[in-house]
This record gives C-alpha cells, structure tokens and sequence, in this order.
C-alpha cells in the first residue's frame, strides 16, 4: 500500500491499453539494455518495467477514493457529505489530525511531482515512502523505518510483527490503515494493532470484501446517513451536564418551539423552491388521493404546496402556536392565486366553472375546516383545493401517554418535517417517543410516516432558551441517532424504513435526510394488543408473511387493494395468530389464493388498458 491509501495491484498482468499521461521525455531515450549490456528483463523486475510494461492502473482505493478522484479530493466540496462518507473513520476517511498538530498541514513533498502517487513507479512501497519529504514531521524517518515492516503481496499487504512473522498472516489494506494510525497514536492503538495481527488469516479472509468495495465519494450512497446514524464510535457531540443554570431571556421564550414566522424566509432566501418539495413532487405517488396530517406546520407553505400540487384528497396542517396558523389560513389564497385549477379571477373569489362543492364562500373551509355533509359532497374522490386543506392549532404532545390509546387511524400520510427537534426539546425523551407511538397509531395500515429529523448537535445551541429546555437537553439519552431503531422496534411498530432523499439546501444546517416509515398492512400493533395473546410478533420466516410483505409495494400504490387486503388481514390473519392453527391453515390457504387473485385482476387490468392505449 501507499502513503496515499491507495491499494496497488502488482503490475504483473498487464490486461488493458491504459497509458498514463506524464511527462518522461526521457524515457524514449532510455536503452533497452541495462548497464552490464544484458537486455531488460520484461518480466516485474524493478524499473524496466516502466518502459516496457503497460502499467496497470489501480482498481482498488481507500478514503472513499475512486480512479477519477483518488485521493477522495471531491468529498471536501460538501462537508456533509464529507462527514457522511468519512463516518467509519479511519476505515473510509483520512487520518485525523492528532491534536497536538492541529492548525499545521502536513505537505508531503513527492520524490517525482509528475507522479505523486507513485503510480507509475516500480519501487515497493516501503522504499517509496522513504523518499517522501515533510518540512513539518521532524521524526518521520523513524516512523518510515517502522512501516517497513509491510510489504505488499498478492494484492494483500502482509503484516509481520516479531510475534506473527508468517506468510499466512495477511492482514488487508483496511487493516493496514488502522495499524499506520496506532504507530503515531497512542499506545492503546499499539494494543489494537497487535490484536488485530494475531487474527492473522481468519481477519484477512474477512476484510478482504470490505476492501474490494469502491464507494463514490460525491454521490451519497444508498443508506449511507443510516449507516453514520448506526455508527457507535461516531463522537457525538459533547454535553456539559455539569453547566450551571443560564439566566433565560423573556425574548428566548418567544419562539421555544420553534415557531418562527418568518422560518420559511430563512430557509428558502429569495423565495426559493424548498428542495424538499421538488423531492415529494418526484414521489407524488406518496401523496396522490390520501389523506395528510402536517405536524408542526408552521405557516402553512408545505402544507399548501401538497394540498394544491401533489393532488391530496385531504391535508391537515397543525401547529402549536395560534399565530402561525392564523398566517396559515390567510396563506391559502395566495396559492389559490397561483393555482393552475381552478383559476380565480380575483383573490378568494369563486371560481367561475364551480363545482357543487365549491357552493360555500372560501373563507369558510379554511376557517372552519373541510364541509362534510353526507351526500353532499363526493367524499369517495375528494375534494379540489383549497377545500381539501384544514389548519388547526394544536399541540400535538398529548398531555398523558394513556390518551394514545384513542387514537384511531385516519391519515395515510403524515409529515413530521424539522419538529423533533423542539418536542425533544420541550417534551424531553417521553414527549419524543409519545409523539412517534402516536403517529402510528393515527396512520392507517400500509400508511407513512415522512420524518425529518434534526441531528443531535444542532440541539445545543437551542438549549438555553427555557428551563425546561435547558433541562431536558441535559437528560435527553433518546438521541436522534436512535429514531430509526426505536421506531422499528415493537413499540412503534413500522415495517420498514427507507431514504427518500437528501434534499440540498444553500444552508448546511437544512440539508437534512428525509426518512420513510411505512406501516404494515400486516399485523397492526394495537390489535395484536388487543387480542388475548399479545406477546405475538410476525414470524419473518414465514412463507405466507414473505409473500405479503412482497406485495406490499404493489399494494401501497393502489388504493383499493389496500383496503380490500386491510379487511383480508383484519379479519383472517388475527384469526390465524390467536386461533387454532389447523383450523387457520384453510384461512392462511385463502389469503393466499385471495391476494394472488386481486394482484392478477389488477395486472391483467392495467394490461388491458395499455392494449387499449387509454391514456385517460
Ligand atoms: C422549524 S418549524 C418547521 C416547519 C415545517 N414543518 C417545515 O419543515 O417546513 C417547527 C414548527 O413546529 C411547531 N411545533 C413545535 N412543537 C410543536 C408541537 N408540540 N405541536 C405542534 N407544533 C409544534 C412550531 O411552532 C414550528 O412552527
């Protein structure tokens, strides 16, 4: 391996046309022959090699590098991206800066500037990096006689120590990072080295995937923020307990939730596209003909946007303080304004082609909420906007956990955008995980939950705004990094969890993964509960709930088998997990049958659409 962490292949098999780009011009000139006049040898001896050998380029990098960047220089662009990839330090990220050198940059002078990777050099690694020069590191020499221990072979670099000098004892390049650290850190990493060397052959085995693995430096790599968010040796940052009680501010207090009423200006300056709208646009499947619960809507500008373009049957935006939602309601017209359909003349007047639902003055839904007179309205398809949008202040911590056991499904998708971080603040861990047991209960079966959460270090410097603030960020132990487990563990209950995006924003601070948790259509938690046997949990290994879980997606996407799989799991598979077995098994036999039979009515359906080319 080289200083740069990158891995070399031994150039032994040329295998394609690569030709690097340099500047040699002394190279035509070199003699075939070496010194004693015997012609070069074209096999892998030394410097001959470089004028006869076709190098081979490297296909195996560290540092999240790859052949167009290997040095992973593109992952400095984004610092969150740079945090993102450099996670699993030091196995994907650069040696840190030990703190005693910190302020001063290493520049390590190449013996030739053309070819600082030494890519196209001969000489074996060890050699090589004698010949690198640092102005700043007086004891390298030392350190560079230690690493001489290594030698690269068979693509793996062994590791021989007085104590394990066998051939057998591999250790791969991933390793050899770890060992370059502990011989300039401290000696708690020596251990670790050792420990690591006596592994020998088993760890080699074991590594030897992780070090194939070429990861993109730029392009965030699917569950990458999930992988950072698992990582236990990732520092999080430091909490002095021990601060003695700040003097709070009156003007502090004022916007403790958050409640900013000019938030949306600061986060999209200029009126920008909220990037995160683009993201649902692309997903608007999400939101097509459901019903959406917006918590902590603020005034209303992502509430509005998915009532109006995302084609919502139904959107309720909540949010604690009065006054924002006050703006809210007054909001709308400007989207009525602006709306594609129907057109209005003037602000709030009604549209000319009215419909029969449009019979009232506008002003009257967005006070009071959505008319719902049975028979008046065609509740089965909805309502155009802006009658299918509610605003209500409300807050949504309940003041009690028992009151969660009223909550009836009734959203299929809610949003939970940028407010964990003010219930954590405000409500501590019981109000956080009291707001997430209550989401799911209030989403239906196949229902979503679009989370986005704030990280853990941008809570610190909101902590002084109340006592209560201050306190609970003291005793907070349900960091954000946990969400993700808790919410799939069984006392949430969601199913899956999944990335929606990274949606960019001008400011660090907004750049915030967006997470989808979806409900089961499969075994609702609160009527498991509800059954004599509650300590039932889904058998994973089981065919049938494999053969559900497969449909799932298919399901979630149209509305009608939902709801007719809802009734098949309702009524059949509680029978199933509470009943007698053999009894069930002919139910289980009809699940089966029932589910492949909705699936090929609706395949064969869409199919005779497409025969038919109604686009309509
Ligand atoms: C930072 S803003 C986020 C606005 C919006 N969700 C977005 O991402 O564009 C947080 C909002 O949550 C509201 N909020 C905080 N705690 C709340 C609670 N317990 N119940 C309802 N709303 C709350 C605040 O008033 C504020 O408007």
């Amino acid at each position: 391996m080289s200083s740069t962490g990158m891995v070399l292949e031994p150039p032994s098999k040329p295998h394609n046309n690569y030709r690097p780009h340099h500047n040699n011009t002394n190279s035509k000139r070199k003699s075939k022959h070496d010194r004693s006049g015997r012609k070069r040898s074209k096999s892998f001896s030394g410097c001959g090699l470089m004028m006869d050998m076709k190098p081979v380029p490297p296909t195996k990098f560290l540092l999240g590098g790859n052949i167009n960047d290997p040095l992973n220089l593109n992952s400095l662009q984004d610092e969150d991206i740079n945090r993102a990839m450099n996670a699993i330090t030091p196995k994907s990220s650069p040696i840190p800066t030990p703190p005693r050198r910190k302020g001063q940059i290493e520049v390590i002078i190449p013996p030739n500037i053309n070819d600082p990777l030494n890519l196209i050099g001969c000489a074996d690694d060890a050699e090589y990096e004698q010949q690198l020069y640092s102005p700043v590191k007086k004891g390298r020499k030392k350190r560079l006689k230690k690493r001489r221990t290594v030698s690269a072979s068979d693509g793996d670099v062994e590791a021989r120590t007085p104590e394990t000098s066998t051939d057998s004892a591999k250790i791969p390049v991933e390793v050899e990072v770890e060992k370059d650290l502990s011989l300039e850190l401290s000696p708690k990493k020596e251990k670790s080295k050792r420990k690591v060397e006596e592994h020998g052959a088993t760890q080699a085995k074991k590594f030897k995937y992780s070090m194939d693995k070429i990861v993109s430096p730029v392009v965030p790599q699917p569950g990458t923020w999930l992988k950072r968010s698992n990582h236990k040796k990732r520092p999080r940052q430091k909490r002095d307990t021990t601060e003695a009680m700040p003097q709070f501010k009156e003007k502090d207090k004022q916007y403790q939730y958050g409640n900013y009423n000019r938030y949306y200006g600061y986060r999209n300056p200029h009126s920008e596209v909220d990037n995160r709208l683009r993201l649902f646009h692309q997903h608007r499947y999400l939101f097509e003909g459901k019903d959406i619960l917006d918590i902590g809507c603020n005034v209303g500008h992502v509430t509005l946007s998915v009532a109006r373009d995302f084609g919502a049957k139904s959107v309720t935006g909540i949010d604690i303080d009065p006054k924002l939602i006050s703006i809210a309601r007054k909001n709308v017209k400007y989207y009525v304004k602006n709306s594609d359909s129907p057109k209005s003349e003037r602000v709030g007047e009604v549209p000319v082609n009215k419909k029969s639902s449009e019979f009232f003055p506008i002003s009257m839904p967005i006070l009071y909420g959505p008319i719902d007179i049975p028979g008046f309205n065609d509740g089965q398809t909805g309502r155009d906007f802006p009658n299918n949008v509610v605003f209500k202040t409300c807050n949504y911590v309940l003041d009690d956990d028992s009151l969660l056991a009223l909550e009836q499904p009734q959203f299929d998708v809610i949003l939970c955008l940028s407010i964990t971080k003010w219930i954590h603040l405000n409500w501590g861990d019981s109000g956080m995980k009291q707001a997430f047991r209550r989401m799911y209960a209030q989403l239906r079966p196949g229902g979503k939950l679009i989370l986005e959460p704030q990280n853990w270090a941008s809570y610190k410097s909101k902590r002084k705004l109340t006592e209560t603030t201050f306190n609970n960020y003291n005793s907070i132990e349900f960091f954000p990094e946990k969400f993700t487990e808790y919410l799939l563990s069984s006392v949430v209950g969601f199913a899956k969890s999944e990335i929606l995006g990274f949606p960019y924003n001008h400011s660090k601070g907004f750049r915030r993964p967006i997470q989808i948790f979806t409900k089961s259509t499969m075994f609702p938690s609160e009527r498991i509960e509800a059954t004599p046997n509650n300590s039932i949990t889904p058998n994973n290994d089981d065919p049938l709930y494999q053969k559900l879980l497969k449909t799932e997606k298919y399901e979630s996407q149209t509305q009608p088998l939902v709801e007719k799989s809802e009734h098949i799991y309702y009524t059949n598979i509680l029978n199933r997990y509470c009943g007698n077995s053999e009894e069930n098994f002919e139910v289980n036999k009809q699940i089966e049958d029932d589910l492949n039979k909705e699936q090929l009515d609706e395949k064969s359906q869409s199919e005779m659409q497409d025969v038919s080319g109604d686009n309509t």
